[in-house]
């Protein structure tokens, strides 16, 4: 360790102390960055007055900036040597003034040891000559004394500047210390320094004379394929002190980790590769299992790859990274590479569904398309049978002709596109499938078209009622367990229903998409020549029933509001009376197909997603409108009241007197009718994109 400043802190023992030259130069007395040297008391008693005068004069124009900074007053030398300035040139004046002696100034003249002796002595011979020396003799005396006493309190200083120079070097030394252990941590290893390395051969050729860090990246770190390599701790410098000696195992291990370097950096894009083609993912797998038995997973391969390749890019200089800093890097590459997959995936997701709308409204172009085009055929179904056929031919030779030729020419009988042709077929369809009962014919397919039938509907439901109201309960018709149709178990009404819808079922009753049977199994089919009715429904959705509720709630909860008790023993004409309520009943409620149908159609974009995300909550609120039901519910209360009375040719009205009371009508639509439409609405809709 080199001192710059042991000028300042110079201790006695110090060469240069204790050897002082005291004719040297005054100019050598400086340092190199111009603080002068302290003025020692040898100086001060070996060098002339003058030589004194000009130093001191010296040390003034200089300032003292030393003395000013450590103490903020002169030292004792520096007073001594003051005083024995203006002690001098005192004299010299005295001299002068008594003229004696001529010119002679007897200079003071002082030895390292003598200076008292000799001064006294000095004194003592010129006070021989005159009084004054006697008084000077005295004075210099009591001056020995004092420049006694300040070497000793020199000394003392001297001492304790010593000892704060010790400190202020331990000090220092501690904060050097610090230093190169900070920098060996944070400054990646030098160009000559090893950083990793196999230990095979730092056995045989590389001699660390420092430890090497405990801190192994093990698995993450041993590399896929080699022998064991270990990245030694970025926190210790390794040296390598004889170059020569393990310049051939750098050389193996520089070639080594070249190697390794490019296997991972192979392994790395695989990976990446992976990760925009998840199909190769096999493929991958299987490479990186042969690859290394070490590093299984992609992640322990990332990281291995993602550390060479950092000290791979880092060149010479940054050759390390701390472990955890690694290991955050790592975990934000991960991060934001998972953040990229999932907004591509988000971004196809988002593309898909607009193609699919886009079909979607495709879709229904074509049907808008067929229904606009069937309203303008005038043929019936046989002419549309023969148009299909012509068409067909055409097609067909088109076709043909276009394989044939590699072009259109279908000699004027083609004039149309074979989409045409399909258009014209399902448009056809369409026609043939108009006829849609009570009011709502297929070429007016609206909600109020549909609304209007239900209205209509109302008339036979009130009518169908006051026909019930006619008997009593006859409760022998719901018996389970009378069985009074040998053969049949279960009650009358139940054999009356599935005989009658088994006879319209021939009659094709159940063809036309309005009519849901309560006992569909084993339900005949129609013997009648089939009736085009309008295929508005959706096919997936056209079979939703709930006839079994209705059902239910007509013999259990609606008869006994209404219907006296009693048994007249009619029970076939009950049963029909009842059949024919049932079935009211059961086409107003699943009408509901069709307003659900209509709705949707009308607002595709609001159902879809509620129907895809089956809340059925949601779906009930957006197709529900209380006004309607409010007017309905009024609506069928004034049909029960109007149709419910005897009319008379008098004219007189007797209120109160109806044949179904108004209030169960009301009731019956406000607690089933209207909420079973509604979940027959739903459950259709659900059902919808089937
Ligand atoms: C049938 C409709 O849908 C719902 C059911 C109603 C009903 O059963 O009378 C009335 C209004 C709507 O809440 C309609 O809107 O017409």
């Amino acid at each position: 360790m080199t001192h710059k400043q042991d000028s300042i802190f110079k201790s006695p023992n110090s060469s240069s102390y204790s050897s002082p030259s005291p004719s040297l130069p005054f100019k050598s007395k400086k340092t190199h960055d111009d603080s002068p040297l302290p003025l020692r008391i040898a100086d001060i008693l070996t060098f002339n007055g003058d030589f004194l005068d000009e130093l001191l004069m010296m040390e003034e124009e200089l300032g003292c900036r030393v003395w000013e900074r450590s103490t903020h007053c002169y030292p004792p030398n520096r007073t001594v040597a003051r005083w024995f300035s203006g002690l001098r040139r005192k004299r010299v004046k005295e001299s002068k003034r008594d003229k004696l002696g001529g010119d002679r100034i007897e200079q003071v003249k002082c030895s390292k040891n003598g200076l008292n002796s000799q001064d006294s002595s000095n004194s003592a011979s010129q006070s021989a000559h005159s009084g004054h020396h006697n008084k000077e003799a005295s004075l210099n005396l009591g001056v020995g004394c004092c420049l006694l006493y300040l070497i000793a309190a020199s000394k003392n200083e001297l001492d304790k500047m010593f000892k704060m120079r010790k400190e202020m070097e331990k000090l220092l030394e501690n904060v050097r210390e610090e230093l190169q252990k900070k920098d060996g941590r944070s400054k990646p290893c030098e160009t000559n320094d090893v950083c990793a390395y196999s230990t095979t051969d730092v056995v045989d050729s590389v001699d660390f004379d420092n430890q090497l860090s405990p801190q192994v990246f093990t698995p993450s770190s041993v590399l896929p394929g080699s022998s064991t390599i270990t990245v030694c701790d970025q926190s210790l410098r390794c040296e390598t002190p004889k170059q020569g000696e393990c310049s051939e195992g750098r050389d193996k291990l520089e070639a080594e980790l070249e190697v390794e370097l490019q296997r991972l950096q192979l392994n790395f894009d695989t990976v990446e590769n992976t990760a925009k083609h998840p199909q190769k993912k096999g493929r991958r797998v299987t490479n990186e299992k042969t690859a290394t038995s070490k590093s299984q997973i992609v992640s322990a391969g990332e990281v291995v790859a993602f550390v060479f390749e950092n000290q791979a890019a880092g060149s010479e200089e940054h050759c390390g990274v701390p472990p955890h800093e690694l290991e955050r890097r790592l975990h934000e590459l991960l991060e934001s590479r998972q953040q990229e997959q999932i907004r591509e995936l988000e971004a196809a997701l988002k593309c898909v569904k607009h193609k699919l709308r886009e079909k979607e409204m495709e879709v229904s172009w074509w049907k808008d398309s067929a229904r606009l085009i069937s309203r303008h055929l005038p043929e019936s179904s046989e002419l549309s049978s023969h148009h299909h056929a012509k068409l067909l031919k055409s097609a067909m030779y088109c076709t043909r002709s276009n394989a044939n030729k590699g072009r259109m020419n279908c000699n004027g009988n083609c004039k149309f596109p074979f989409c045409f042709l399909v258009i014209s077929i399902i448009s056809t369809r369409y026609t043939n499938n108009l006829a849609m009962a009570e009011g709502s014919s297929g070429s007016d397919f609206t909600l109020d078209s549909i609304r209007k039938a239900l209205i209509r509907q109302e008339d036979t439901i009130v009518f169908s009622l006051i026909e019930r109201a006619k008997f009593p309960m006859n409760s022998a018709l719901y018996n389970q367990i009378l069985n009074l149709v040998p053969g049949f178990s279960g009650p009358l009404v139940d054999f009356i229903a599935k005989e009658t819808e088994a006879v319209q079922a021939k009659a094709g009753r159940y063809v036309n998409p309005e009519e849901n049977p309560f006992f569909p199994d084993n339900l005949p089919p129609s013997l009648v020549p089939k009736h085009n009715y309008s295929q508005v429904l959706h096919p997936g959705a056209a079979s939703v029933s709930v006839n079994k509720a209705i059902w239910n709630m007509y013999l259990n909860q609606l008869l006994p509001l209404f219907i006296d008790a009693g048994d007249d023993g009619n029970y076939a004409s009950t049963a029909a009376s009842d059949l024919s309520c049932l079935q009211a009943l059961s086409r107003r409620i699943h009408y509901g197909k069709f307003v659900a149908e209509i709705k949707f159609r009308d607002a595709p974009h609001d159902y879809e997603p509620l129907i895809r995300a089956k809340d059925t909550d949601a779906l009930m609120k957006l197709l529900t409108d209380e006004r309607v039901e409010e007017m309905v519910k009024k609506r069928v209360e004034k049909k029960a009241i109007i149709f419910g009375q005897d009319v008379s040719l008098s004219n007189n009205v007797e209120t109160g007197n109806f044949k179904v009371d108004p209030s169960v009508v009301v009731r019956l639509y406000d607690e089933w009718v209207i909420p079973l439409t509604k979940l027959v609405e739903v459950k259709y809709l659900l059902r919808r994109l089937d």
